[in-house]
């Protein structure tokens, strides 16, 4: 077939959600032979400052594609929760297919407060955090109620544009969620179980064997134990939002 070697437009995106395991599955993915990944986060759809250099610049972020056969993805974990973005997609790209990872809302909490204690040594505990009286709008937790977004984004694409991923079971059995993610996009089934070996030093995720290995020093970092009147708090507080998740997305995950 006719080499064109140049960058298309995605023709998927992973639009979210941060801390659920996005980096992993786009690293996964990108061992596929029909798979062009963007190495870096894009946010053109988010970004008051790219936005306006329009499909062009965006287009020019992509990475070159050997084939019209590529399929072309890129993740921009913000496009989730940022407001302006469904709009913006469905105006630019109507027919790009959205993959949108999740994870027990509780341990994603906890790792995007590790990721923000990280840079700030000084900040709290999380159980301090949590038991403060407007706790419900701290982002590491609103976040977590994927409700609310999902409501936002299903004003412009349908049910069938949107492939969900347990981010739970892509630690524990990524080629299960990798084989309904590479029918979603309409490749062949190529990356299988005897890819991936577990990392014990790694607190035991998931390496791709060739040509990748495992993801970098930022992923799969040491979480602090909560304690069980946060969790309770927590497991309160999300179960309507689960509840809501699961009747507009028609999921059912083992953690929901
Ligand atoms: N295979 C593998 N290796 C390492 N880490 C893995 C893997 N699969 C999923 N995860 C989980 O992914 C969490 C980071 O999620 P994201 O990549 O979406 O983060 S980000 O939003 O891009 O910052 C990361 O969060 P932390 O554990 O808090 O570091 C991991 O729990």
């Amino acid at each position: 077939s006719e080499v064109t070697n140049t960058k298309h437009l995605p023709q998927a995106i992973i639009i979210g959600v941060k801390k659920c395991g996005t980096r992993a599955l786009l690293k996964f993915l990108s061992v596929h032979p029909a798979i062009a990944a963007s190495s870096t986060e894009i946010h053109f759809f988010d970004s008051p400052k790219h936005f306006p250099l329009g499909l062009d610049w965006y287009r020019n972020q992509m990475p070159i594609a050997d084939t019209k056969q590529h399929v072309t993805i890129e993740k921009t974990p913000h496009y989730f929760v940022d407001k302006r973005t469904p709009k913006r997609l469905a105006r630019l790209l109507p027919d790009v297919k959205l993959i949108l990872i999740l994870r027990d809302p509780i341990i994603r909490a906890i790792s995007d407060y590790v990721q923000i204690k990280n840079r700030h040594e000084s900040y709290p505990t999380f159980d301090n955090f949590v038991s403060m009286e407007n706790f419900t709008k701290w982002t590491p937790i609103r976040i977590g109620c994927y409700a609310i977004y999902l409501r936002r984004w299903l004003k412009y694409f349908p049910l069938e544009q949107i492939h969900f991923v347990d981010g739970e079971n892509l630690i524990h059995r990524p080629w299960e969620e990798l084989e309904s993610v590479q029918r979603f996009l309409n490749v062949s089934n190529h990356i299988r179980e005897e890819d991936f070996y577990f990392n014990m030093e790694k607190r035991g995720f998931p390496c791709i064997r060739q040509p990748n290995g495992c993801l970098g020093s930022s992923k799969g970092r040491q979480h602090p134990t909560i304690s069980g009147q946060t969790r309770e708090k927590l497991k309160h507080l999300y179960s309507n939002c689960n509840l809501q998740l699961k009747q507009l997305a028609q999921i059912d995950f083992p953690w929901l």
